[in-house]
């Protein structure tokens, strides 16, 4: 199915020119404010997610990186985790290599525990083998081959596991598909089960992190005051703007969270609000109009009323140059872009309910189901418990010194002031880390509150005996000097092959990110692969155009290969999070977004690459959240290398072709961005099945059932169709807890994309309207079921959607 490289490196050529003779402008793009109250009460059209039936089993390639994290395991490899930044896993024993130095005291509270509602309470799995699986001997390949299955995403909030031998205390592989099947199927046996198995020391840690938070009742109190507040998705700036002065109290970034909310809430003639608001907007649009970049332009519209110039018509990019760092108060992400002095009460939205809120997904977790089930049917005798404990990792991979009683007391109030509303059930996660103070802050905080850093040193190799931690993540110190030339600054988080820091290059003063690859010889093959990756799109872009994150240089460092790469600051999940959690950003956002991401896989088609591992989590944006990054190409591989393997590409994102065996090429990441640029608009994830089984249905409920003549192509097709090529879902029977199989036929779908679409977006302009259904449209042809019918990259870019002719 691959097309000739001719064809891509044409494909490449046209774009080239396009882009660099005559970027295509925003000239009318419609304001990104989307009122969406007036719409709230739309009905949702969306049925119950499925998370009943384990997957069905195919014969695994080598290429299956998503489950290879157990193949660690096995060779003893055993899997990390991804932690955030400022992630705070309490205190340790003394490091060997401490100078006078303490843990980093950071973490918010709430960054060791999941939301009640994440998507994590969902997608679990028991793993249970479909009978018909063919596995067979892949033992053998899992360990032979370097493959990534990893956990790609940063994690959300997540705590440190328990003792793996306990087996039903953390949050790892161990008991979660069990308790998190007993949550989803019957609610308070979870408590039950909980409460039965957890020991007293965890008891007493949850006590204590409910009486840490204060008195239940009110927490609860004030969390329903949150959740009857209508979030705020009015960033500064756009207040600023409002407000003539760019110098707003109370400010905490560039755009404020969603729940800091007025406090004041009285009766609202909604009409006259929208009205109020529709003026704001206009004179926003007059102040700025003539002054704002392109991209705020195209935010806000301003280029309805103002015609670009001959000049700006053929020069002015759309989107931020990769280097291009537009002011933070200059792009408008939230929906609504305009301020609102009185919110009403935000009704529960009627629509999707059942879709699981983008922003609390945790693709790690996903991951770790996705390999469980591979693994339990290969390798169920050989894997310890402690080696399967992927994430019992307790210690700070960065070690900070004390932080002054100043930023102690800043941290603290900052936790005081970062309630939650999302965080509140998280004592009822029994995976949930205690509570441990200071806490996370993630971006804003490690901003604001900067530990003292002592000066850079090289550490005294004599004085260390063991640089590692026992998973082979390297134990950085802060202010330790990597290559002599790094200073270490802060943890930006871990993944499945490596903690990453940020450091300062003292040769350029600049800051740089580092990926420090764990110390064995499978991952130091896999980190030089994504080096020659990574080196071979650098060569091809060296103008930086591309949005595909820069390769600076590597080195060894006691025994770990550093891969050195620009600074970058959030992924797109956590943009969502930030600025619109269960709401979507807004569609001019999506817009510039969509058009950075399609030139990075321009490039990529161009080189041959494919990315195979495209998510909100792996696209990194600047400071401003105006330019992003693809990243993580730790999974990329040449286009040839297509082996057949149903587990490649996190679940969520995951082409169909895929799972049914069918041999893959480029279309498989566009199916990846489809699903991803769904997710922005509506904050919510496209498709969704705990198993593959259950992703086909809920792919087929949406996008209608599969031709024919494709599903014969497929090497897994009879696992999931009968004879006749019906769907046959594989169900967990409620009662009885065994699976059952529905044979289904998806003649009419029931969850196609554009009520979905339409139902995230409220109060529209008709020009907003117009967009949103080039949106519609341009989603439709990147989720094409059909592979070969699924648009290029650089037919997106050409899309109307994107490419705006005047
Ligand atoms: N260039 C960068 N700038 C800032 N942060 C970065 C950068 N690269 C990586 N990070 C941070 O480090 C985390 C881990 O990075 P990455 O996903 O590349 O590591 P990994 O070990 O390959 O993980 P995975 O298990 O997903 O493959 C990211 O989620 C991100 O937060």
């Amino acid at each position: 199915m691959n097309s000739s490289s001719e064809s891509y490196d044409e494909e490449g050529e046209i774009f080239e020119t396009e882009v660099e003779k005559a970027p295509p402008s925003l000239p009318s793009v419609p304001g990104p404010s989307v009122d969406r109250l007036s719409n709230r009460n739309r009905g949702s059209r969306s049925p119950a997610i499925s998370h009943n039936s384990d997957d069905a089993r195919s014969t695994l390639s080598r290429h299956d990186r998503r489950d290879q994290d157990y193949q660690y395991r096995d060779c003893d490899y055993p899997r990390g985790e991804k932690r955030r930044r400022g992630d705070s896993r309490g205190d340790r024993g003394p490091d060997p290599r401490q100078h006078r130095v303490h843990y980093e005291a950071g973490g918010d509270p709430n960054y060791g525990r999941r939301p009640r509602v994440s998507y994590a309470d969902i997608d679990r799995s028991d793993a249970r083998e479909f009978p018909r699986q063919p596995y067979g001997n892949q033992d053998d390949r899992y360990c032979r081959e370097l493959k990534r299955s990893r956990t790609r995403s940063r994690s959300p909030p997540r705590g440190p596991r328990g003792d793996a031998s306990r087996g039903d205390n953390g949050r790892g592989s161990r008991g979660r598909g069990y308790y998190d099947d007993n949550r989803r199927e019957n609610g308070n046996r979870y408590h039950e089960k909980d409460t039965a198995r957890h020991d007293e020391s965890r008891k007493h840690s949850r006590e204590q992190s409910v009486s840490e938070q204060g008195d239940f009742s009110e927490s609860s109190k004030r969390d329903a005051e949150n959740r009857s507040k209508v979030p705020d998705r009015t960033s500064s700036v756009v207040r600023k703007m409002a407000n003539g002065s760019r110098n707003v109290p109370n400010e905490k970034g560039p755009l404020k969270r969603a729940h800091q909310e007025p406090e004041i809430e009285e009766p609202v003639d909604e009409a006259k609000l929208i009205e109020e608001r529709r003026k704001k907007r206009e004179a926003i649009k007059a102040k700025y109009r003539g002054q704002a970049t392109p991209l705020l332009v195209s935010a806000l519209g301003l280029s309805d009323s103002t015609p670009n110039s001959p000049a700006e018509s053929i020069a002015t990019p759309v989107t931020p140059s990769s280097r291009e760092n537009t002011p933070a108060d200059m792009f408008i992400i939230s929906k609504d872009g305009v301020p609102a002095p009185v919110e009403t009460p935000a009704p529960q939205s009627p629509i999707d309910h059942d879709s699981p809120s983008a922003a609390d997904y945790d693709p790690t977790i996903d991951m770790q189901e996705d390999a469980k089930r591979g693994q339990e049917h290969r390798h169920v005798k050989e894997v310890s418990s402690a080696v399967y404990d992927e994430t019992k990792t307790t210690v700070k991979d960065v070690l900070f010194p004390s932080v002054t009683e100043q930023n102690q007391g800043k941290l603290d109030k900052a936790d005081d002031d970062d309630f939650d509303m999302f965080a509140e059930g998280d004592d009822d996660d029994m995976f949930a880390e205690p509570l441990s103070k200071p806490s996370r802050k993630e971006e804003s905080e490690s901003t604001k509150v900067v530990p003292v850093i002592p000066a850079a040193k090289q550490l005294d190799v004599s004085l260390l005996d063991n640089w590692d931690d026992p998973e082979g993540y390297y134990r950085v110190i802060l202010s330790e000097l990597l290559d002599n030339r790094y200073r270490v600054q802060t943890n930006l988080g871990r993944g499945m092959f490596s903690g990453v820091v940020r450091a300062l290059d003292q040769a350029t003063n600049q800051q740089v990110a580092i990926k420090i690859i764990r110390n064995n010889e499978t991952m130091k093959k896999a980190g030089m692969k994504e080096i020659e990756i990574l080196k071979k799109l650098c060569a091809a872009d060296p103008d930086d155009k591309k949005h595909l994150v820069r390769l600076e240089r590597y080195f060894e460092h006691k025994g770990h290969l550093c891969i050195v790469f620009e600074n970058l600051s959030i992924n797109l999940r956590e943009v969502l999070k930030k600025y619109g959690r269960n709401e979507g950003i807004s569609l001019g956002a999506v817009r510039s977004y969509a058009q950075q991401m399609f030139l990075g896989l321009s490039l990529m088609r161009k080189c041959n690459i494919l990315h195979a591992d495209l998510k909100p989590d792996n696209v990194l944006a600047n400071e401003n959240c105006s330019m992003l990054k693809i990243c993580d190409l730790g999974s990329a591989s040449d286009a040839s290398e297509n082996d057949i393997t149903p587990y490649l590409v996190s679940r969520f994102y995951r082409a169909p072709e895929i799972i049914l065996g069918i041999p893959y090429d480029y279309a498989i990441d566009m199916w990846s961005i489809g699903c991803t640029l769904y997710e922005l608009f509506t904050g919510k994830i496209l498709f969704t099945g705990r198993t593959n089984n259950q992703m086909l249905r809920s792919i087929m409920e949406c996008r209608g059932k599969f031709a024919h003549k494709l599903l014969r192509k497929g090497q897994f097709t009879g696992l999931h169709f009968d004879d006749m090529l019906n769907f046959r879902s594989i169900e967990k029977d409620k009662i009885t807890g065994k699976d059952i199989i529905k044979t289904m036929n998806f003649n009419k779908p029931t969850r196609e994309l554009r009520p979905r679409l339409l139902a995230a977006a409220s109060g529209m302009t008709d020009a907003e309207s117009k967009d949103l259904n080039l949106f519609i449209d341009l989603l439709d042809r990147c989720l094409n079921l059909n592979p070969e019918k699924r648009c290029t990259p650089v037919e997106a870019l050409k899309h109307p959607f994107i490419h705006r002719v005047k």
